[in-house]
Parts: C-alpha cells; structure tokens; sequence
C-alpha cells in the first residue's frame, strides 16, 4: 500500500516535462551566464537560461558580505556590451555591482528560468542533442533537449568546509563566509577565522569594525599586495606589465614592489608561497589577496594571525603550536568549489574538480556542442572573454545553419510549385 502511494505521489506530482530549446541551454544566471545570454542575443541566437536560486547573481545577492566591495578596478570586471554607468566608482559596491547586472538582464532581455536545479546534464550520441534534466523547488521536474549546452555554475558554486576534529561538537556558532553579513552579531565575541584568502583578511577586517576580536588562521602561506601601489592599481600594474614581460618576471617585481610598500609580513605569520602571486593563481587558482586595511589590523594586534588547528573543544580551540585559546564563534573562510561533477555525466573536457581539463585559453570549448564560461580563474573579465568567444561559436554555426534552413525551404518551395 505504502509503494502504490509513493507511486501515486510519484506519478502526480514528479511527472517530467519535456521542453526543446531552439538555442543553446546555459546553466546559472550570475556574471558568466548573463554575460554569454547578452552576447547570443546580440548574435540573434535564442537561449534558454537555469537558475536554481530566484534570482539572477545569487552569489552576489545572497552569498556575501553586506561590506564587499570589487576589488579589482571597475574596467575588469564589467560584462561585455555594457559599460558600468559613468558614476560608478574605481571599487563599485555590491549593491552598486548587483543593480549594474540587474540594468544587464533587462537590456538583453534575459529572463531565466528561476527555482530550477539542473540535476543531470549528459550528450545523448543517438540524437546528436544534450538532455537537461532539472527539479523545481516545488518538486517538479523538466527535461529540457537542446544542441548546445553552455555551463555557467562558476568557480564558487558550493562552500567548501573542512573537516576539523572536534567542529561538530563546537558549542558556538558555525558558519561559512557565504553567510556572514556583517560583525553585528559578532561584538565583542571571540571569533576564529579559518582560512587567511580574500574572504578571511575582509572578514577579520569587518569583524574588527565591529569590536570583536578575530583570530585568524594561517595554516600555509599566503601572498599579500597592496590593493594600489604609487595610486596604479596592483592588477593593473600586473595587466600592464604581462604585456612586455614574462610571468615569473612579473611576479618578481610585483613581489618587490609588496616589499617596499608593505614591508616585511613574514613576522607577523604571513609566510609567502614558493611560487609567485600570479604564477600561483594560474597554477592553483589561488588568487593573492588585496589589501584593503587588514594588513594594518594585524599590525595593531586587532586581528590575532595563528597557525594550522589541531581540534576544537567546547568553546575553545588547540592549535598546532600547542597552544590554546577560547573562542565564542568560527568563521570558515575556507573557500568554494565547483558542482560540475555533481550535474554534469561527461568525463573528456571538465576534470574530477570540476573545472575543465585544458588550461586558459583553451577551457572555454568541448566537444559536441558543450561550452564552458567563467572557469578560467580570472575572474569577471575571464568569464567576460568566454561569453563573447561562445556567443561567436555558436553564433556561426546558428548563421549558417539559418541560411540553409532558408535555402531548403526555398528548393523545397520551389519543388512544390514546380510539382503543381
Ligand atoms: C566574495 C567574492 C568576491 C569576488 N569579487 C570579485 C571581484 O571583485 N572581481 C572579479 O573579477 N571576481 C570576483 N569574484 C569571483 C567570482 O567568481 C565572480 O565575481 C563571479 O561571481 C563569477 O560569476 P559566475 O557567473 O561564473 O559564477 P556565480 O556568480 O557563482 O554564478 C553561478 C550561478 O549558477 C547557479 N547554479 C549553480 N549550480 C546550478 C545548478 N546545478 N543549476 C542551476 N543553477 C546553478 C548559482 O546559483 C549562481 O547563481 C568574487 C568571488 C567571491 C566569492
Ligand atoms: N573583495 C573581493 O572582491 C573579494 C573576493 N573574493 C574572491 O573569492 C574567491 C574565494 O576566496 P576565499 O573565500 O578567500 O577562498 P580561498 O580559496 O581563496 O581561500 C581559502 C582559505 O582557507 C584556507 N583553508 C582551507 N581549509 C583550511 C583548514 N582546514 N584549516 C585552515 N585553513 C584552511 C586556505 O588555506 P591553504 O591556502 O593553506 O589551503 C585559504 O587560506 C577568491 O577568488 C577571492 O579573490 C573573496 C572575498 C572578497
Ligand atoms: O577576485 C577574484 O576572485 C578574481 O578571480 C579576480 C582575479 C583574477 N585574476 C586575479 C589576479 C590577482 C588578483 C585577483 C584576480
């Protein structure tokens, strides 16, 4: 009895709806997925875009600090075909970000489809088209059959959370970056930050604006530059300097130049990597962090830098040097990872991580009609030069093929008339 309800319940409300896409089906409406939909429409190709949040750029509007703010200069990180509006300043705000891409998916008439998980992707060799299989947060499914299929889950689509002894037991609170808004509920409390990235210095920074005390974790290494070096922006420098100089180059100067401006940061637990900055973004998509004002903190002693965690305790936490402190709250800024392996059953372009297997700038394409935009750990103007090269792709093929369409029809017309 209890099986044939299921079936019912089944059979009611998980039958699966079958949709073909003229056009290619892209896969998450942030940055890259925007970004490649405004291109296609350019191109007069259609598009159907997946979201599983409500809304576009969720990782913008609800995975994030209310204090964040671009850190690269605003020229890197607008999508392509809009410019940011004249006003905006050299670091936009996340609001300032998140009204800008709401301005982008109105003007490309971008309208996704909102609430859907893309639960399994594959290539069906019979048909020569990809199954898209999603479920709806009110449990219904869809299976969507296009030509081409563009993944635009980026490089953050889940939180990573390490596994630390004793974390479960912790009697404070737990959370990851993606949920921390602001120290408010913080003051005064003792908070551990695990993880020493961009989110960790901003977090420590932010938590200290809220007079609590963060404890920073600094397990490895880490690459620290002045966000701006003599009023030119670090990145900037860096673009320029790619131009006419080789990457270990680069790095040597930049790393100089962090001396000069920051001085030694070595004392204060901040060891640098083997590699350089840029060399280690590209090798392990680490990227170096920007300061923005923690670096003073840790100076003045406001943000405490400790080393690697044994265990957790109650509420307190044994480090590797022995030593032991109490701890109110952790804060896991440990990172993100892509969910690519989790959706998508292909095993030749996109690796076990989840990014695809051939490096910048040949990630962007597979085989059989599979695209790739924003996995090439460059950020937004990374993803920004993925869209348009897959609009173009596409774009061609979808020409030609109207062309022909619009040949046959006409041979096809004219056989008719001839045959009357
Ligand atoms: C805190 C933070 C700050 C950053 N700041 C900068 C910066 O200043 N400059 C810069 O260049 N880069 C920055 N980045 C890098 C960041 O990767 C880009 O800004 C940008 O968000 C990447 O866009 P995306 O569309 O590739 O990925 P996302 O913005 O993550 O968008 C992917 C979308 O796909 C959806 N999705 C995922 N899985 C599925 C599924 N199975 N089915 C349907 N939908 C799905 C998600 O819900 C999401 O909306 C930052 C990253 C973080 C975490
Ligand atoms: N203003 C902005 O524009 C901001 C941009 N970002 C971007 O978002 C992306 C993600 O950054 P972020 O969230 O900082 O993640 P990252 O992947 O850059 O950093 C993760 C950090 O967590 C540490 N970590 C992981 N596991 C453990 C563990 N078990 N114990 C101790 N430490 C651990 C890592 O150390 P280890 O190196 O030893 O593995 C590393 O320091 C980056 O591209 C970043 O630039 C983030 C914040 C702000
Ligand atoms: O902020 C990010 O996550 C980025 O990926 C931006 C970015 C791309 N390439 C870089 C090199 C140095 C610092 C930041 C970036």
């Amino acid at each position: 009895m209890e099986n044939l309800l299921r079936l019912v319940d089944h059979e009611e409300f998980f039958s699966r709806r079958c949709i073909w896409v003229n056009g290619p089906v892209i896969v998450g409406a942030g940055p890259s997925g925007l970004a490649t939909a405004a291109c296609l429409r350019e191109q007069g190709v259609p598009f159907m875009v997946l979201e599983r949040e409500d809304c576009i750029a969720s990782l913008w509007q609800k995975r994030t600090y209310d204090r964040l703010k671009l850190h690269l200069p605003k020229q890197f990180c607008q999508l392509p075909k809009l410019p940011f509006p004249a006003d905006f300043p050299e670091y936009p705000s996340k609001k300032q970000f998140i009204q800008y891409l709401e301005s982008y998916a109105t003007k490309f008439e971008i309208n996704p489809r909102f609430n859907e998980c893309v639960q399994f992707a594959r290539y069906d060799e019979t048909s020569g088209l990809w199954r898209v299989k999603t479920k709806t947060s009110a449990s219904a499914e869809f299976e969507y059959i296009c030509r081409w299929l563009v993944v635009a889950t980026g490089e953050n689509a889940e939180c990573v959370v390490p596994d630390i002894d004793g974390l479960a037991d912790f009697k404070g609170d737990v959370i990851h970056a993606a949920d921390y808004k602001s120290g408010e509920k913080f003051r005064g409390k003792k908070v551990l930050v695990v993880g020493c990235g961009n989110s960790g210095m901003e977090l420590s920074l932010d938590l200290c604006n809220y007079n609590a005390s963060p404890s920073m974790v600094v397990r490895s290494s880490v690459h620290v530059l002045p966000r701006k070096i003599c009023r030119k922006s670090t990145f900037e420098l860096a673009v320029m300097l790619m131009k006419w100089l080789p990457l270990w180059l680069v790095d040597k100067l930049l790393l100089i130049l962090a001396w000069l401006v920051l001085g030694n940061i070595a004392k204060y637990g901040l060891k640098r990597p083997a590699e350089g900055p840029l060399q280690l973004k590209n090798s392990k998509g680490k990227t170096p962090v920007l300061d923005i004002g923690a670096l003073e903190k840790i100076r003045s002693g406001d943000i405490k830098v400790v080393p690697g965690i044994k265990k957790l305790n109650g509420f307190s936490v044994e480090l590797v040097n022995g030593e032991e402190h109490d701890v109110d709250a952790v804060v896991l800024a440990t990172g993100y990872r892509s969910n690519v392996p989790c959706w998508l059953q292909e095993g030749e372009f996109f690796s076990k991580n989840g990014f695809p297997k051939s490096p910048f700038p040949n990630g962007w394409k597979g085989n059989s009609g599979l695209y790739a935009v924003g996995f090439t750990r460059r950020g937004l103007s990374g993803a920004s030069s993925d869209a348009i090269r897959i609009a173009q792709d596409i774009g061609h093929v979808w020409k030609q093929d109207t062309k022909q369409k619009k040949k046959t029809t006409t041979a096809c017309h004219r056989r008719c008339i001839s045959q009357f």
